[in-house]
């Protein structure tokens, strides 16, 4: 893909991609459904509608579906307060998937700068890598409010290239889902994808990514 050399730049999502969070967002998805006297949604309805921000997850918890445009602002606006609120502390059920570390653990080696897309709220982004003991290889996070758009606009890749002085062309993004796809083509940046992340039901390979990897491991 880099012709036998190495990207200068790697930009990571993270849930899906570094970490099965989902656990962790379901328990604070249907915390926030029990203070409103709802059944949970559980697991596997989360699972495919994570990966546009917390926001959007609120609402499509709210709706029992992928699509919430029938949700309104004045419920969703304290709901989202109360899955914030049911999300903080630690992620006892949040893991790292094999073969995240052994990568990481090589580039830092190779020197390559390391980073975090994710549309995750900003405020969870650093704690969480701290607990997971992934923090020290990451130069810069982004999350999901950190900038004025969130993916599949492609913000947060150019904002970051800039940071690091570095073109699209010595780029490469690595996600799970249509938005990490989507986001890294607008930048012109080359994109892996893992096959076992979250994409809202959908195999990840109809977004025809540059290389599709089952462990991350194999891109050393
Ligand atoms: O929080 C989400 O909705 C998804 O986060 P991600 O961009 O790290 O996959
Ligand atoms: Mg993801």
């Amino acid at each position: 893909m880099f012709e036998g050399r190495l990207p200068t730049l790697v930009i990571f999502d993270l849930d899906g991609t570094l970490l099965d969070s989902v656990p962790d967002l379901a328990a604070a998805v249907d915390t926030m459904l029990a203070l409103r006297g709802r059944p949970p949604a559980g697991v596997e309805r989360v699972k495919d509608w994570v990966g546009n921000g917390s926001e959007v997850l609120v609402r499509r918890a709210l709706a029992g579906s992928l699509e919430y445009a029938g949700v309104e602002d004045a419920e969703a606006a304290p709901a989202h307060q109360d899955f914030l609120q049911a999300y903080a502390g630690e992620h006892h059920l949040t893991r790292v998937y094999s073969g995240v570390q052994p990568l990481l653990e090589w580039l830092q080696q190779e020197g390559v700068t390391m980073a975090i897309a994710t549309n995750k709220p900003e405020r969870f982004v650093a704690p969480l890598l701290q607990e997971k003991n992934l923090g020290r290889y990451f130069r810069w996070l982004v999350g999901g409010d950190t900038l004025a758009a969130q993916k599949p606009d492609p913000a947060a890749l150019h904002w970051i290239m800039e940071l690091a002085g570095v073109t699209a062309n010595e780029t490469l993004f690595i996600g799970d889902s249509r938005n990490d796809v989507i986001a890294a083509r607008a930048a012109g940046v080359k994109v892996v994808a893992v096959s076992y992340g979250y994409n809202h039901g959908e195999p990840i390979a109809a977004q025809n990514p540059d290389l599709l990897v089952d462990s991350l491991d194999a891109l050393i």
